[in-house]
């Protein structure tokens, strides 16, 4: 196993960030923490990375106790924190040989591990980090904590803030990092950025709510969803919410996703609900589930 973690428990004085989580990383496994903000993410990747120690629990990286074996763990892993962690006063280039240096390496020992990245903002290379786009920042922060070429990669909310064309090719620069054999635990708060992990561990609160592959998670979705819309949403949510058989109702992109409590549902007694509240245009139609529908179920 590329990581264990073994019923880990962490509390900020009345906070418990995190409680009783435990999950096993696969070697060369693409694993996504899929959450919201205050999810715990963040904790658990500072104490995986050995920068913050659980208050129960244990867990291993690369094979080495992150208590225990803490300098070994900080050779073998990459840590691209949430927040821009670079020195914005150094230049591209100072930044990553900054990087390199510390950990006793060179840009060009291990430049075919980032080329595919550094090229796009080699051309930037005496810019100052602070002056960079946020997908230049990003593609930055991802060479540093790629330079000194580590076995497990850490990302928390690598893409958060970064515009959707950018988003698209850094999962697949994670792809291609994947297939050099590194291991990815990635988190975020996009569920299509979900679909694309080998396996994901929804979490909410401190709990993972589920763990499997995002195929499986979808496939257990336990309801019929109904994409509904009408002339006026707003009032539309409130009249579903209004409605006695509701069994969950919320926006979701142009529709409302409705799910009905009862097993003979009928669209039809739905849709007359509706046109008795004075609502027009109504479209009543069955849709798939999405990570996102199971993650509000689960957090129901
Ligand atoms: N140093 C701290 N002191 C007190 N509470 C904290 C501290 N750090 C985090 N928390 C709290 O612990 C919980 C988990 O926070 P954490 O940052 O791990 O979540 P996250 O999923 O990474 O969310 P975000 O994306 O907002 O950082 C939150 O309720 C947060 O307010």
């Amino acid at each position: 196993m590329s990581i264990t973690v073994s019923n880990i428990s962490k509390s900020y004085k009345k906070v418990q960030a995190l409680q009783n989580i435990s999950f096993e990383v696969k070697e060369g496994e693409l694993f996504g923490l899929i959450g919201p903000d205050g999810a715990g993410k963040t904790t658990l990747f500072r104490i995986l990375t050995t920068l913050l120690i659980a208050n129960e629990g244990f867990a291993t990286v690369a094979n080495f106790d992150v208590v225990a074996d803490y300098k070994k763990i900080r050779n073998s892993v990459g840590y691209m924190p949430g927040k821009f962690s670079l020195y914005q006063d150094l230049t591209v280039e100072e930044n990553l040989n900054f990087f390199a240096t510390i950990f006793g390496t060179t840009i060009k020992e291990n430049y075919d591990l980032i080329k595919d990245i550094y090229v796009q903002i080699e051309p930037f290379k005496d810019r100052r980090a602070g002056k960079l786009s946020g997908g230049m920042k990003q593609k930055l922060a991802l060479c540093c904590a790629l330079i000194h070429k580590p076995k497990v990669l850490f990302l928390d909310e690598p893409t958060t803030g970064v515009d959707p064309v950018s988003r698209k090719e850094f999962w697949e620069m994670l792809k291609r990092l994947q297939q050099k054999g590194i291991t990815i635990l990635v988190s975020t708060p996009y569920m299509d950025e979900a679909a694309l992990c080998d396996r994901i561990a929804l979490i909410q609160n401190g709990k993972i709510l589920q763990m499997d592959t995002p195929q499986a998670i979808v496939k257990h979705y336990p309801k019929q969803i109904y994409n509904v819309r009408a002339n006026n949403t707003y009032q539309l949510l409130n009249n579903l919410k209004a409605y006695t058989y509701n069994h969950s109702v919320y926006p979701f992109g142009e529709f409302v996703h409705y799910t009905d409590s009862r097993v003979d549902f009928n669209p039809s007694d739905l849709y007359k609900y509706l046109e008795s509240k004075n609502l027009r245009n109504i479209e009543i139609e069955k849709t798939e589930p999405t990570i996102e529908d199971t993650f509000m179920e689960l957090a129901k």
